[in-house]
Order: structure tokens, then C-alpha cells, then sequence
């Protein structure tokens, strides 16, 4: 008996997808995509419920023509990475729709004006490619560009904005033309998503390669849904089949070997399979069910920006819901700008952008940072409004972060909950990955799973970075240390790398992650305390308390406490410590020294009460 897909039977019938999955789910038949695979009686089933369709003029009710006895065979399982995406676009809605103060005064009663979900237009897919280096994604961003783009207006230089806009048969197809997973985590580190859709380009002659890796790891944590466009098939050495059994041993496996991933061969060379490759993207999206609301509130996300010496600030924004028009105040972080002017990614002016649109704005004053969110506000003084709030909401956070202690539950996890430590694995080489990995694995329980979200050979690299902030994981590097250049970028982006050269070690601190915790908790710690004799101006470094340690001792960089009389008149730092000419790290009681605060303000008879932020050991 032979097998249909889903789409193409939906192509024969004259119905669309969405229309035949309806069915399917009314006959309680499972599948996991439209490239699923039903069974002929199935097919069958299904022509008989459109015949009484067409013949009624009412939607047959599939249930009641599922026959007793006979239930149709299932569909064969396919694409679980299809499966796995959420419809990204819905949440900035969400954003959008909740936030009280950046909305757009368009729509005044958008929550009672909005449209049933059912009735929420269709939006376009964006995609972005990723892969290893030299296996092909700008050569096939440029292949679907200069044949998909519509023809640029005569004598217009189409800019570099970032992403760009396909028609093919199917309808528009937004591609993000920054190729590389580090553009993509740059935005998921800002927890946006823009991408609906990833290709993973794996050259057919190299096959799986450390970005590969990595790149398919990232779609993962995204939860995008991603499609493997096998390239370079024009060349004589290419092996696609080999690139499908690679892939088989990191669990994804091709639809052709009964699994669930759509593989599709192609070459940006010679333009061999790109349809295709085109068409699932489609077919994704309509499996996706990718909707936005060009009436709702604006929201967008910022993909790049950058100053141009005679324009000013152009930023390409990615219009998630709702409209963009020229004059509409944008608010970004803490700052706003009125758009003066729109252009679309093939260089015309435009007045107007919906949903699924990459537009290159100009109107900010300072270049706002890829993945930022976009708001709209009705007019300067609203968008100032927001600013304020947010300013001030940030200051809050950021001193509660300080003050606050991490409860048990935020160690620990919801009690009861199965909690997930993520990981990301660096070692020396493949037989270290794999020993650790061993290890790993024995040490999971019902109460905690470990996810090694990628295990490679070699130091961490930038990427891994990005991957761990936005999957909040840790890196763990076994015989690799990470370049100073990469240490810094997982400062700022508070990621956890920690290297060792002893299996055990490294295993004692998985033991500590597992047992929860993860941040180490501080104290504050009594140091010492001073009384102010006289107050001496320096040149450089303005004021200092010429004091004399009456308790305990005081230290460079301590917290510093300020009491006149009976008041706490300030709080800070030690940032400087003096005796006689020489700085020095510390002074003990029965000295005199010179403290030097973050203050100006200190007065003789003032009392600095030193104390420091020590790590308490966990149980
Ligand atoms: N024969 C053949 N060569 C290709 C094909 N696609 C890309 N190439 C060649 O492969 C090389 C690398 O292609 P790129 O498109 O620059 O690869 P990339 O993945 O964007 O590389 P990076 O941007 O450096 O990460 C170039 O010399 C391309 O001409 C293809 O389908 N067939």
C-alpha cells in the first residue's frame, strides 16, 4: 500500500494545508508535519469527507465519518524540529499588547477591536541561514537574492540593511542576511526572536563541521524549527547521503531514513534545489501557522544599525506586529526618535511597513544595539514617558539585584519540579568529551536532567558564549582555557566558564551545579570602623578623610558606611587608601591613614564603617 504526503495529496485535492490537517485532526489521524507521510485508506477517508463537503456546501464533520471499526494508520512521525517552534511572532504580541505606556493610539480599543486568532492575517516567514564557515550561506543568500528580489528602482544602490524580502511562488519569504548564529544569538540574547525558521547550509563535500555543530545547537535551544539544505551538490566530490548519516549521530534523522528531518540538496552555484529548498520553507510556515495583526500595536525588533556620516542613524527594524509609518515616535531601551524617514530592503522610500517587514528607519539619535525591541509611542512627549519608567524601573532592579539573597527556591527550583542544568562542554579532545559525557550522563536523576546543549573540541569560543547566556548554561572546559577576548564577552554577558584540568574537579563542580548552586549566595561582612580628624583636599583625587582605625581594619574596594551623629549620611566604596604618600591595600586599627570615597561630602567627626561581600558556603 502506498503512502502519500500530506502536502502533496492537499496540492492534488485543491485545499490547502491548513485545510487538510483540519481533517486529519478530525479523524484522530497523529502526524507531525505537512511532509508527513498517511497511509492510502487515510487518502480514501479524506476524499470522501471533501466529496460530502462539496456535495452538503457545509464542512462535513470528519469525526463522524471516521468508520468504527477500521481506524486509519497513522501518519509517520516527521519533523519534530518543525514541531518543536513555537510561532515566535505571537509573542512580541503579547509584549506589545501588555505594556500600559509605548502603545500605539491608533487602535484605542485594541484588546476589544482585536480580531479572533482565526481571523489574525497570515505573515510572511523569516528565515536565517546558519552553518560552518565556507560551507556556502552567503553564496545561496545571494542566489535567492538576485533571483527572487524584485528588480531594484532604476539607478538605486540597494544598502546592506540586514535582511531582505523574496517573492517566490509560494508568497514572501523574509531572509535575515547576516548569515551565522552569532547574529542570530546577539538577538536571542536580548530575548528576542525573529527568526520562525532556521537552514542549517551543511557543504555536501565537508559535511558536519564544529560550526555545524553549534549552529544546529543554537536553533535547538531557540526552539526554531529548522530545515538542512545540503550544498555544493554540483561538485563531483559532494556526498549528500554522508551528510545524512552524519547527521543520524546527533539524533537528527533525515525523513528519507524514517525520521523526521527535511533534508534538501541544493546548489547556490548552480541553483539546483533552491525551489525546493524555498518550498519547505513554505510549507514550514503554513505549518507554523505564522500570524500577526497589521492593525495591532506596533512592536518590532532592531536587527542592525549603524551612523552614516550624511544621514545620521539608520536602523533596520523588523516589524513583528502592527504598523510602521513615517512620523511614528519609536521608543528603544532608554531612548526614542521620530521616524523621518522608511526605506524597504530594496531600497525604496516607503510610507508604510506591516508585519514581517525589515525596514531601514531613519530617526534616532543614537544607534539603538541588534535584538533591541521597538515600541511605538503617539507622540514626544508619551515616548518620554516610557523612557522615565523604564530608567527607573532599571535603577530598582538594579538595586534590589544587590540587596537581594537568592531564596531556596531560586537555587533550587520549584520543589517537586524536574529542574534542567544546562551545560556546554570543551575538552581537549574527543575522547575527553566523551569520558565527561559518560560521566554525565550516570549522574542524572528523576530531579535534575543535565542538557549538554553542544560538546565540542577545543576552547569556548564567542559563540558558545552567546548560546550559554540566552540558554542560561555553563560553560565547562576540560584541558581548554577561553582567549582573554572571550572571557570578556562572558563578563559582560554574566556567563559562567570554568576551566580545569582534573576530570574530577570538573565533575565535583557538575555535583555542584546539580545540588543548585548555581549562584553562590554573599554576605556582607564586618571589616572596621574610622573616625574622621580632618578633611584634605587632593588635587586629583578631591576629598580625603584623614581618619584614624579605631576597630578592626580597612581595606581597598570595601563597601564604606557614612554616620554623623546618629544618621547614615551615605553609603559607598573605599576607592582609595593612603598612608603618609603611599597607597596601600590596607590599614589596621591603631593607624592613621587617608580614605578616599565615592563621595565628596565626608566632614570631620564623620565615622566610615568598613565592611566587604564575602561568599557563604552552601550546605
Ligand atoms: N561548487 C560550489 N561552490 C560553492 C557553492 N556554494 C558556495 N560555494 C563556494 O564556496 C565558497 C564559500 O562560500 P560562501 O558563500 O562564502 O560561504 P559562507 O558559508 O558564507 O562563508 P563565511 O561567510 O566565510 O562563513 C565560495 O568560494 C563559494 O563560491 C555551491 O553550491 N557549489
Amino acid at each position: 500500500m502506498s503512502k502519500v504526503r500530506i502536502y502533496s495529496l492537499a496540492k492534488d485535492l485543491g485545499v490547502d494545508n491548513a485545510k487538510m490537517l483540519e481533517i486529519l485532526d478530525g479523524l484522530g489521524v497523529s502526524y507531525k508535519s505537512v511532509s508527513s507521510t498517511i497511509e492510502e485508506d487515510t487518502v480514501e477517508l479524506i476524499k470522501q469527507i471533501l466529496e460530502e463537503e462539496a456535495r452538503d456546501g457545509a464542512p462535513a464533520a470528519a469525526a463522524e465519518a471516521q468508520p468504527q471499526t477500521t481506524p486509519p494508520a497513522q501518519a509517520q512521525a516527521a519533523q519534530p524540529q518543525v514541531n518543536q517552534g513555537q510561532a515566535q511572532g505571537a509573542q512580541p504580541q503579547v509584549a506589545a499588547a501588555s505594556s500600559p505606556t509605548a502603545t500605539a493610539e491608533r487602535e484605542p480599543q485594541v484588546a476589544a477591536a482585536a480580531p479572533a486568532e482565526a481571523e489574525v492575517p497570515h505573515r510572511a516567514p523569516v528565515v536565517t541561514i546558519m552553518g560552518h564557515v565556507d560551507h556556502g550561506k552567503t553564496s545561496l543568500l545571494d542566489y535567492i537574492r538576485k533571483t527572487k528580489v524584485a528588480a531594484k528602482e532604476a539607478g538605486g544602490i540597494t544598502q546592506h540593511v540586514g535582511a531582505f524580502e523574496a517573492q517566490t511562488s509560494k508568497g514572501r519569504i523574509v531572509f535575515i542576511d547576516t548569515p551565522g548564529h552569532e547574529a542570530f544569538t546577539t538577538i536571542r540574547a536580548r530575548g528576542a526572536n525573529v527568526a520562525d525558521i532556521a537552514i542549517i547550509v551543511i557543504a555536501a563535500d565537508d559535511s558536519l563541521m564544529p560550526q555545524t555543530r553549534e549552529a544546529i545547537a543554537h536553533a535547538q535551544a531557540a526552539k526554531v524549527p529548522m530545515i538542512v539544505a545540503i550544498n555544493k551538490v554540483d561538485l563531483p566530490q559532494a556526498d549528500a547521503e554522508r551528510v545524512k548519516t552524519d547527521l543520524t549521530q546527533l539524533n537528527l534523522v533525515p525523513e528519507e531514513y524514517g525520521g523526521d528531518l527535511v533534508v534538501v540538496p541544493v546548489s547556490a552555484k548552480t541553483g539546483e534545489g533552491v525551489e525546493d529548498l524555498l518550498e519547505y520553507i513554505s510549507l514550514t510556515a503554513e505549518l507554523e501557522d505564522l500570524r500577526a495583526d497589521p492593525k495591532a500595536p506596533f512592536s518590532g525588533v532592531i536587527i542592525e544599525s549603524r551612523v552614516d556620516r550624511q544621514a545620521g542613524v539608520l536602523a533596520t527594524v523588523m516589524v513583528q506586529q502592527g504598523t510602521l509609518h513615517v512620523g511614528d515616535f519609536l521608543v528603544v531601551g532608554e531612548g526614542y526618535g521620530k521616524i523621518k524617514a522608511m526605506t524597504d530592503s530594496a531600497g525604496g522610500r516607503i510610507k508604510e511597513a506591516g508585519p514581517s517587514t525589515p525596514v531601514q528607519v531613519l530617526g534616532f539619535s543614537e544607534a539603538p544595539a541588534s535584538g533591541e525591541t521597538v515600541l511605538s509611542a503617539k507622540n514626544e512627549h508619551a515616548a518620554r514617558e516610557v523612557i522615565g519608567a523604564r530608567a527607573s524601573d532599571r535603577r530598582d532592579s538594579e538595586n534590589a539585584r544587590e540587596r537581594r539573597k537568592l531564596t531556596l527556591e531560586e537555587m533550587m527550583g520549584e520543589l517537586g519540579e524536574t529542574r534542567t542544568v544546562n551545560l556546554i562542554l570543551r575538552a581537549d579532545t574527543q575522547g575527553s568529551v566523551e569520558a565527561i559525557q559518560g560521566i554525565l550522563a550516570r549522574k542524572e536523576s528523576d530531579d535534575v536532567k543535565i542538557n549538554v546543549m553542544l560538546a565540542g573540541i577545543g576552547a569556548p569560543t564567542e559563540g558558545d558564549v552567546l548560546l550559554a547566556s540566552t540558554a542560561e548554561a555553563t560553560i565547562l572546559c576540560f584541558s581548554v582555557t577561553p582567549s582573554g577576548g572571550v572571557k570578556k564577552v562572558a563578563d559582560t554577558k554574566g556567563v559562567d566558564i570554568k576551566s580545569f584540568r582534573i576530570i574530577y574537579e570538573l565533575i565535583d563542580e557538575v555535583d555542584r551545579l546539580l545540588k543548585g548552586n548555581v549562584e553562590p549566595v554573599f554576605e556582607e561582612r564586618y571589616l572596621g570602623r574610622a573616625e574622621v580628624r580632618m578633611v584634605i583636599r587632593h588635587p586629583k583625587s578631591g576629598n580625603i578623610a584623614g581618619s584614624y582605625v579605631t576597630d578592626g581594619m580597612f581595606r581597598r574596594n570595601a563597601k564604606a558606611k557614612v554616620t554623623r551623629g546618629k544618621a547614615v549620611v551615605y553609603e559607598g566604596t573605599v576607592v582609595g587608601l593612603k598612608r603618609f604618600k603611599d597607597d596601600v591595600r590596607e590599614v589596621q586599627q591603631g593607624y592613621e591613614c587617608g580614605i578616599n570615597l565615592d563621595w565628596e561630602g565626608v566632614l570631620e567627626g564623620d565615622i566610615i564603617e568598613a565592611s566587604e561581600m564575602v561568599e557563604v558556603e552552601q550546605a
